[in-house]
């Protein structure tokens, strides 16, 4: 079972809340994705109230974990700032912090993030890192008290899957015993399969199944996806060869005689 900060999750899915056609819609692809953790911004339960308290009661009636983000920040303050303000209203110390460094890629800043996981895990927090694949910002991260790790897969809201499977492949053998969780860019369920298969722990995806054609038979299938790549990963799959190998023994042969 997964993991994070001392708390046990049985889904390896977790799901974004933005960008559904309508809040019905966004309950039931929660339901049908399975998941335990939905990530919820504090800009948009904080900028329209009423919506917000609506939003806040769908959430509760799911039962599921909230994990606020920081979705949006581009500086350190403003990143420390929102994730304070998310623990007085979602009530949790979990944070998923994503300061954002470059606007045309969402590309993480990866000193600011570091500077800000470290103020936040000081003061309590159980920070969740929107990061790259990059090695070394990862160790600084966990030195900065970090638990876990959330590389993206390719920019938020593009849908091009696993960018650079290299990269992430390698942070997966540097850190083995890091919860590592692919956060973002994921389009299809076998984006989400093929990140298990590398041996990554979970998910996090939102524009995929919010913006899908049916965004509750998409969850579905995310849910399906990443039980199959996990279940693969676990099997200990052959490793690709350069050479064919027949599959059929070659030993007695067919006689026409
Ligand atoms: C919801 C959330 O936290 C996003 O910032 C996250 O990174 C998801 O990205 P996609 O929308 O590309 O799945």
């Amino acid at each position: 079972m997964l993991n994070f900060y001392g708390v046990e999750i049985a889904s390896r899915l977790l799901l974004g809340t933005a960008q559904y056609p309508s809040p019905a819609i966004l309950a039931d692809a929660a339901r049908a994705s399975g998941t335990e953790i939905l990530t919820v911004s504090l800009r948009r339960e904080s900028g329209r109230l009423r919506e917000g308290q609506d939003f806040w009661g769908l959430i509760a009636d799911l039962g599921v974990r909230v994990l606020p983000n920081t979705a949006g920040c581009h500086s350190v303050k403003e990143a420390v700032t929102t994730a304070q303000m998310a623990r007085e209203v979602f009530g949790t110390s979990w944070i998923k912090l994503e300061v954002i460094g470059e606007a045309d890629t969402l590309q993480p800043d990866v000193f600011g993030l570091v500077e800000a996981a470290r103020i936040l895990t000081s003061e309590g927090f159980e920070v969740f890192p929107y990061t790259t694949e990059d090695l070394v910002v990862a160790e600084r991260l966990l030195d900065a008290g970090c638990k876990l790790l959330m590389p993206w897969g390719a920019p938020i809201g593009t849908g091009m899957g696993l960018n650079n499977v290299y990269g992430l492949r390698s942070l997966r053998a540097h850190f083995p015993d890091v919860p590592l969780v692919i956060d973002a860019g994921i389009g299809r369920p076998s984006h989400a399969a093929a990140a298990m298969e590398l041996g990554y722990d979970a998910v996090l995806l939102n524009t995929a199944v919010a913006k899908a054609g049916d965004p509750v038979a998409m969850a579905g299938a995310f849910a399906r996806a990443i039980e199959a790549g996990r279940a693969g990963f676990l099997a200990d799959p052959i490793e690709p060869r350069d050479m064919a190998a027949p599959s059929t023994p070659v030993f007695g042969r067919a006689s026409l005689a």
